[in-house]
Formats: C-alpha cells, sequence, structure tokens
C-alpha cells in the first residue's frame, strides 16, 4: 500500500515502527575518552581534548573558540562511531538499521520507499550521463596514503568558514520535499545534523516552513539548562554546535525575496546559499514517467506558502478585488503554479542582480553561489562580491550532460580559491570521496542522495546513521592516509589515473 497524502508516498507497509519515527533529541552513546597522555610530549601534537581533537588555534581548527563550536569540552571523535557500532554488535547484537555499503544503500532505500519518491531522489536528468560521470570522476583520482607520520590517530575534522569554525567539513545539501521519502522529512535530517554538528541546508523546496525547523532543532537550550563546566563535562559528551543555512531559489519578485531573506536571518541562518542552476526544471524521464512532480500537488512549498508577501501577491493577482481574496490552502493548484513561476520560471537573473541579494540580506553575511561549473563563472562570482561557491552539478539532476563537478574543482580552486571559499558537491558517496574533494582544494563538501536515503529507510536514525557513517569513514581515512587535519589535505595525496 503507498499513502498518497499530502505529507508523502510512502510504502506504509514497510515503514519503521512508530518508535522509529520519533525524532529523538540527541541521544550520544557512552564514548570512552582516549587516553592520549602518552603522547603529550610529541613535538608535532597541539593540545588535544580528551577525545582526540585538537584544540589548538590554527585557521582550519574548530576548537577552542566562541565562535560557532563547543570548546574546552569532551566530544567524541568522528571515527568513534565505527568502534560503537563494533561494541553494539559485539554486547547486544544489534546490527545497523542501515547498511554500511555505500554500494548496497541505494538498494535498500528503493525496497523501502515508495517508488515515486524513491525515483525523485535516485533520478537524474536525461540519459543520467552526468550522474554516471559524477561517479566516474571520483574513480579517476586515487589516493596516495603516506607514512610513519606520527599521531594520526588524533584527528581535528574542523573547518573554518567565513570566519566561523565548524565540526564537520561535511554539509547537508539543501534537499527539497524531504517529507515525500519519510513522514519525519526536514525536522529528522535537521535533528541528525545537529546531533552530528553538521551544518543543515535548508532548502526553499521543503516540506516544512523554515521556523518549524528552526524553532523545533536549532533553537538555543532554554536559559535554565546549566552550562556544562569543563570539570564535569570531562567525562560526559556534550552536544556539538548546530548550524542552519537557508539555500535560495531566487524569485522574480523583490519583494518575496525580501520576505524570505529576513525569515531566513530570524530563524537564524548563518549563510545565503543561492542556487543557480535551476531557473528552470530538467528533463527527468523517471519523475515523467511516475508522473511525479510535487510541487503541482503542493509538495515542497511549505516556505512559500507560509510566507506573507507571496499569500498577498496570491491573494491580490488571482482575488481581481474581490471581498474575500482566494487563499492559498482552497486553491493549491493555482498557489503551486503561482509559486514555481516565482522560483523555477526559467525568467534567470543576472550577474547584476547579485547586488540586489546583497542589499537584502545584509553587507556582513556570507553569500555562496551553488551550481558553479566554469571558471568564468566563478570569476565572474568573486567579481560581485559573494564570499563564496559551490562547485556542482546538482546531483546531475538538472543539465544531462554537463561535466562532472570535480573535474572542473581543481581549475576552479586555482583560480578563485585565494578570493572565494569554494566548496563542492555532486557524487559523493564515501568518506574517501570527501577525502579527494577537500585534497582538490574544496574548503567542505556537501553530500545529498545518500542521507536521504538513510531518511527514507528509517527517518531519523537512518539519516543519523549515514551521516555518522560518512563522518567516521572520512576520520579513518584520513588517518590512513596519515593527515592529522583537513587543511593538511592537498594535491600530492592524489594520482589521477585514466582508466580504459
Ligand atoms: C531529491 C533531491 C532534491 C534536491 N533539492 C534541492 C534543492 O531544493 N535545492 C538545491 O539547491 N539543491 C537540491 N538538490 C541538489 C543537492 O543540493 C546537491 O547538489 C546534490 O544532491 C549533490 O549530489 P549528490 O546527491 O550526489 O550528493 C536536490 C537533490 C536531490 C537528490
Amino acid at each position: 500500500m503507498i499513502s498518497h497524502s499530502r505529507e508523502g508516498f510512502h510504502k506504509m507497509e514497510s515503514s519503521p515502527t512508530p518508535s522509529q519515527r520519533t525524532i529523538l533529541p540527541s541521544t550520544p552513546r557512552t564514548i570512552r575518552p582516549i587516553n592520549n597522555s602518552k603522547h603529550e610530549e610529541a613535538p608535532t601534537t597541539p593540545s588535544l581534548t580528551s577525545d582526540g581533537n585538537n584544540n589548538d588555534n590554527n585557521n582550519n581548527s574548530s576548537s577552542n573558540n566562541n565562535n560557532g563550536s563547543n570548546s574546552n569540552n569532551v566530544r567524541p571523535s568522528y571515527g568513534q562511531y565505527q568502534l560503537d557500532l563494533y561494541t553494539d554488535a559485539l554486547l547486544t547484537g544489534q546490527k545497523p538499521i542501515v547498511t554500511c555499503d555505500p554500494n548496497k544503500l541505494e538498494e535498500q532505500a528503493r525496497a523501502v520507499m515508495s517508488t515515486e519518491g524513491f525515483d525523485y531522489v535516485m533520478g537524474g536528468a536525461g540519459e543520467q550521463s552526468t550522474v554516471v560521470a559524477n561517479r566516474k570522476a571520483f574513480a579517476q583520482w586515487r589516493l596516495v596514503p603516506r607514512m610513519l607520520r606520527g599521531a594520526v590517530h588524533r584527528r581535528d575534522l574542523g573547518v573554518k568558514l567565513f570566519g566561523r569554525n565548524y565540526d564537520s567539513p561535511v554539509l547537508m545539501a539543501p534537499i527539497g520535499v524531504q517529507t515525500a521519502y519519510h513522514p519525519e522529512g526536514e525536522k529528522a535530517v535537521a535533528q541528525a545534523c545537529a546531533d552530528l554538528g553538521v551544518p543543515f541546508i535548508f532548502s526553499t523546496a521543503s516540506t516544512t516552513t523554515l521556523e518549524d525547523v528552526a524553532s523545533e532543532v536549532f533553537a538555543p537550550p532554554p536559559p535554565s539548562t546549566p552550562p556544562a563546566s569543563p570539570s564535569s563535562s570531562r567525562s560526559l559528551p556534550i552536544p556539538r554546535a548546530k548550524h542552519l543555512w537557508f539555500q535560495l531559489y531566487w524569485p522574480l519578485d523583490d519583494d518575496i525575496t525580501a520576505s524570505l531573506l529576513s525569515r531566513a536571518r530570524v530563524a537564524g541562518c548563518e549563510v545565503l546559499v543561492v542556487t543557480l542552476d535551476t531557473p528552470t526544471m530538467s528533463w527527468r524521464p523517471y519523475d515523467l514517467d511516475n508522473g511525479f512532480l510535487p510541487f503541482s500537488v503542493g509538495q515542497g512549498n511549505a516556505l512559500g506558502f507560509s510566507d506573507p508577501v507571496v499569500q498577498k501577491r496570491f491573494a491580490d493577482r488571482f482575488g481581481f478585488g474581490a471581498d474575500e481574496p482566494p487563499t492559498i490552502e482552497d486553491n493549491v493548484g493555482a498557489a503551486s503554479r503561482f509559486w514555481c513561476g516565482e522560483v523555477f520560471s526559467g525568467n534567470a537573473h543576472r550577474w547584476e542582480d547579485l547586488a540586489t541579494l546583497r542589499r537584502l540580506w545584509g553587507e556582513e553575511r556570507p553569500i555562496v553561489l551553488k551550481g558553479i561549473l566554469s571558471v568564468e563563472d566563478a570569476v565572474l562570482a568573486a567579481e560581485h562580491g559573494v564570499n563564496g561557491i559551490i562547485v556542482s552539478n546538482h546531483g546531475g539532476r538538472q543539465l544531462d550532460g554537463a561535466v562532472p563537478a570535480l573535474e572542473v574543482l581543481p581549475e576552479i580552486v586555482d583560480a578563485v580559491g585565494e578570493r572565494l571559499t569554494v566548496m563542492f558537491d555532486s557524487g559523493i558517496r564515501t568518506g574517501a570521496d570527501a577525502l579527494k574533494a577537500l585534497a582538490l582544494g574544496a574548503k567542505a563538501v556537501l553530500v545529498g542522495r545518500p542521507v536521504i536515503y538513510g531518511l527514507g529507510i528509517a527517518g531519523y536514525q537512518g539519516a543519523k546513521h549515514v551521516l555518522a557513517g560518512l563522518l567516521a569513514d572520512l576520520d579513518q581515512s584520513m588517518g590512513l592516509s596519515g593527515v592529522q587535519r583537513v587543511a593538511e589535505l592537498n594535491r600530492s595525496m592524489l594520482r589521477k589515473i585514466h582508466y580504459a
């Protein structure tokens, strides 16, 4: 049986149990602090917390600061998750609810999710050539590990982006329509991210309002919560810092844009990500064959439909001066067409329009352009005063035949890496993939589909497991490469191999 409710499409018979669906607060596993006392004298070792995290003040460190990250506390290393899984299996016989094998994840999700929901996530544009090319691009780069480099078991995955410290160099890509994959939707993925210190990028095409996600997941703890003192917290893992970013599909109407950006500021979004590669929807054969376009049935429009300026514009346009203008709730089809016309009209903006975004978002707040694939556009981005770019082909979902994002990453980093924060997505499936993109010069990477497969399989638990696994894999892979910090990653660690 498939539930075709406005909440989403999901194969009910294989859905997780109600208790699995409950969005749990952070429930960290018991962490045994690593005893690093015998390494205290090591000349290359800055001061370390007992979990192995680096507490120095280098540019890329996430620790020991008051700017976005927790300090002087016991935080589990991301790699610890691997030991936790083995320990669970040993002590309780408990196996992971979602596979740890990146090559089996998609199939597990396919078996559980509705056809429409799964295909919408998995599918790319056209003949899927860019989806395939993204993966081939990762296979071409191979890692060259270094040996005998000292204490590489103590790693710090922290990065500094736009002056703020982040525990994780992996960010959650903006993904629309999340309740179509599991009823827990955006709140579950956001909660998983918050628990792991992974920035959550809220999509314009969300099925939950920004205010709901912000208040339920990202609101600061109530003042009555006593702050953890260093002495009492040494044996207790403490939560990682939460980070919320906002992704904009850029409306044509500046008043609507102003309203959305104002809401994003109030919600506490740190960074504005403007997606440029989706002025219109691509040819998506899977969705066309399924007859599934979520926006046309009102899904993925929560941000727009809840916006006061959108509501007013809709009423003005379709009310014809009536005493009781039409409401969005009573006219979902027309409202969907109106909203999609604003954000996917095909009427793209121009570079000079970025000045409007800068004015509306604020001079000091970071703006990042997502969907950059050419050196020329990267240079234009720098010239037009944005702070960062995401080298991305939308995971192969937009222009079929577009160049793999990883292929162009190095040349874009070379062109603008000194002026802009260059980030990357499209095709990351493993910790080694993330490591390769970081070594090619990305300052952070975004991951999309794998987390959504985890969500589709087991809601919050599934999304968190996939993210925790990816971070653990990255952490372990850094150690196996002979690297302690993200800032040490560089191209000397990579060899490009052209397979026949
Ligand atoms: C189901 C789905 C929905 C997406 N929705 C959005 C979106 O609303 N906004 C956006 O900027 N990108 C969106 N993307 C693109 C992702 O942000 C990201 O670029 C892409 O998923 C990265 O590739 P990966 O899935 O191979 O990791 C979406 C991707 C998928 C798979």
